[in-house]
Parts: structure tokens; C-alpha cells; sequence
């Protein structure tokens, strides 16, 4: 029975699972959930994860939940020790990395698209410009912590190679880029050429899973610029 992979490609934690997937050749099932029809709050989707949150593995009956838990399972059950090392001290760089996307990359990069796309649809309001400022100057932190200290001390998020810590990384980079943030080259040089390795890397796959995210881009400079 091949693996069930739930899965929105608009979910950060969703995209990096999916290149996983397709550059490891795991054979899976896909199952799109789409978060803006609100297919992840139906009694049937609630039965295979009470939080109603996507990515969710479904492994012959166990499911999983949560990227990093799932990234972990399957690394150790298909034995992909180059994306997750085995050895105790390699493997601990990668988890450290882990831990700390979640309140910082993550939740900054997050908060700035929220603010950006999500909160003006849903209450028919303008953009909070001082929120948006807000959410920006910590999403910068967050771009600073990368170039200052993950990128300063290795090449890559979780060591001296590319693990599953650089797609939880670069997908969530590419939400608030999604949503027209401006990444500047010139202030975070080592998380730019950082970023430019892990897309060399992991291509088609990168390119195919960021198609939607990257329209969106698009559409909301042609916006902006239509409006200046
Ligand atoms: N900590 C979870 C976060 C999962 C999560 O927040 N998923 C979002 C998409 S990125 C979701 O399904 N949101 C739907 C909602 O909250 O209504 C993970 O890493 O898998």
C-alpha cells in the first residue's frame, strides 16, 4: 500500500515534503487538500487530523501529522541518511535547526503573509501597513539570524550538506516572497547564495512545487505597480 500524503502546495511545510518526496523516488499517493476551499475543516479530514492542519502522512493505517515528525519517520523507515544523518552530532544539527524554524523563520514569515493576503480577503479590509512593517522588521531578524548565525557556521541550515532542514528553510523563505517581499541580495548574501544552492539542487521538483505560489508573485507586483 503506497504512502498517502495530504498535502496543500500553498503549505510551506507541505512544499518542502513533497520535493522530499519526489527527489528520495518514495512512491506515495497524493491527496490535495485545498486550504482555500476549506477542505481541511470537513468531519472527513478532521478524522485524519483532529488539528485540521495540513501536511498528514497516512503510513498503512498510522498517520502522522506534523512536517518535521514526518520528515523524521520517513528519513529513519526509508533509510535517507544523507537528508537525515544517523550519526548522533550531525543528526542533533539538523534537529536544532528544526526547533527553531518554528517560532522564527516560520512564524515571522507566516505572520508577514497572514497580515499581507490572508487577513484583507477574509475581513474585506485594506493591508494594516503598521502590522505588515511589524511582521516585515521580523522576518528580517529572522533573514539575520540565517546569514549570522546558521549560515555563518555551515553552508547549509543542518551542516555541510543538504538535509530535509534546507526545505523547511527555503519553503518557508518563499512564503513571504510569494506574497511580494522583496528579498534584499545585497544585506543577506550567504542566505542568497544558500538559497541559490538549495534550488540548484533540488530541481524540477523546486521550480513545479513553488508554479502557484510564484503566480501569486507575480499578480501582486503587476498589482502594486498598477497602483503607484
Ligand atoms: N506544525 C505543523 C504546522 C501545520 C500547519 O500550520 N499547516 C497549515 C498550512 S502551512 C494549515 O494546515 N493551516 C490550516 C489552518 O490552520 O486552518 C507542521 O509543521 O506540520
Amino acid at each position: 500500500m503506497p504512502l498517502i500524503f495530504y498535502y496543500d502546495l500553498m503549505s510551506q511545510p507541505c512544499r518542502a515534503l513533497y520535493i522530499f518526496l519526489k527527489m528520495t523516488g518514495i512512491p506515495f499517493e497524493s491527496k490535495e487538500i485545498a486550504l482555500r476551499k476549506l477542505e481541511h475543516t470537513t468531519d472527513e479530514f478532521s478524522r485524519i487530523n483532529p488539528f485540521k492542519k495540513v501536511p498528514v502522512i497516512g503510513d498503512s493505517g498510522f498517520l502522522l501529522t506534523e512536517s518535521v515528525a514526518i520528515f523524521m519517520y520517513l528519513c529513519d523507515k526509508y533509510e535517507k541518511f544523507d537528508w537525515y544523518p544517523k550519526e548522533v552530532k550531525a543528526r542533533a544539527r539538523v534537529n536544532e535547526y528544526a526547533n527553531w524554524q518554528h517560532l522564527n523563520l516560520r512564524s515571522n514569515g507566516a505572520m508577514y503573509f497572514r497580515t499581507k493576503i490572508i487577513t484583507p480577503r477574509l475581513t474585506n479590509k485594506p493591508i494594516n501597513e503598521h502590522e505588515l512593517e511589524k511582521w516585515q522588521g521580523r522576518l528580517e531578524d529572522s533573514l539575520g539570524d540565517l546569514e549570522n548565525v546558521w549560515l555563518a557556521r555551515s553552508s547549509y541550515l543542518g551542516g555541510d550538506h543538504l538535509t530535509f532542514a534546507d526545505l523547511l528553510g527555503i519553503c518557508e523563505l518563499m512564503q513571504p516572497i510569494a506574497a511580494g517581499y522583496n528579498f534584499d541580495r545585497e544585506k543577506f548574501p550567504r542566505v542568497h547564495d544558500w538559497m541559490q544552492r538549495v534550488k540548484n539542487a533540488t530541481q524540477p521538483y523546486f521550480d513545479e512545487t513553488h508554479a502557484v505560489p510564484m503566480r501569486m508573485r507575480t499578480a501582486i507586483l503587476k498589482d502594486q505597480k498598477s497602483k503607484l
